[in-house]
């Protein structure tokens, strides 16, 4: 498919003497679904915070298509089409949710009074196309405050969705689901993923291996093994670092 590859090459982060990241190199193709596993302390977090321009490598390459990440900031790379859901949801409890949606559309572009009316229709087209993607269309009309712990992050995704992002990435998205929940969210990335490049950092490997696509493993800032879960499952180095333990 078309869409622009993201490509980590060479990066280190560096803090106060301590390497976050090592000479870390990874590449996530257009439309993709990548998983990133690894113990705490891996690198995963300060790895997405690279990418969103949260934090400066110290060194390696960072790209988007064209675009050099390193020489971004966090607005542009936003604007870009990288969005990011963040463990926490933040969406607004007293708002409906398909006011919550409405509130993350991208206002629309041009000035023309004229196209005012058939604009808003596109946009609730759009808002219901996503409704019934993030398994919402029956919650409408209800307060963001009603719903689940579950339900919550699926509008939190729905809301990056109605940026139209081409990479997204995504924090732990199932801590603290049921496991009815769990197995919705990893139907719902699967079927985001293909028109988008979607990365998941997560601890929960049956989630990982419900996801069913490539896992990448990071170990003290670099990949440690990268494949199939049941690849990098009987991967005697990840038995070693990760799941022995
Ligand atoms: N701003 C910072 N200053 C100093 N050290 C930091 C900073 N941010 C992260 N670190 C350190 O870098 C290492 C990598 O952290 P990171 O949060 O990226 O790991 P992680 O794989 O996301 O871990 P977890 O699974 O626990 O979230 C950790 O040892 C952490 O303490």
């Amino acid at each position: 498919m078309s869409g622009n590859s993201l490509y980590l090459d060479g990066v280190s982060v560096v803090f106060d003497g301590f390497q976050a990241l090592n000479n870390l190199s990874l590449v996530v193709e257009p439309g993709e679904l990548r998983a990133i596993i690894g113990p705490n302390g891996a690198g995963k977090t300060t790895m997405m915070d690279v990418i969103t321009g949260k934090t400066r490598p110290t060194k390696g390459t960072v790209r988007f298509g064209e675009s050099d990440l390193t020489r971004m900031d966090e607005a542009s790379i936003a604007m870009l089409g990288i969005g990011r859901k963040f463990q926490k949801p933040t969406v607004f409890d007293a708002l409906t949710v398909f006011e919550n949606l409405e509130l993350a559309l991208k206002a629309p572009r041009g000035p023309i009074p004229c196209l005012r009316w058939r604009l808003n229709g596109e946009a609730r087209t759009a808002i219901e196309r996503t409704l019934a993607e993030i398994g919402l269309t029956e919650r409408a009309r209800d307060r963001a405050g009603l719903l689940s712990h579950g339900q919550r992050q699926w509008l939190e995704i729905g809301m990056l969705l109605m940026q139209d992002p081409q990479l997204l990435l995504v924090d732990e998205p199932v801590a603290g689901m049921t496991d009815h929940e769990t197995e919705l969210t990893a139907t719902l990335l699967r079927g985001i993923a293909g028109a988008r490049s979607v990365v998941v950092v997560e601890h929960d490997l049956e989630f990982v291996r419900a996801l069913g696509h490539r896992v990448t493993v990071l170990h003290e800032g670099s990949v440690l093994s990268e494949g199939s879960i049941d690849h990098v499952q009987n991967d005697q180095r990840v038995i070693e670092v990760y799941l022995g333990r």
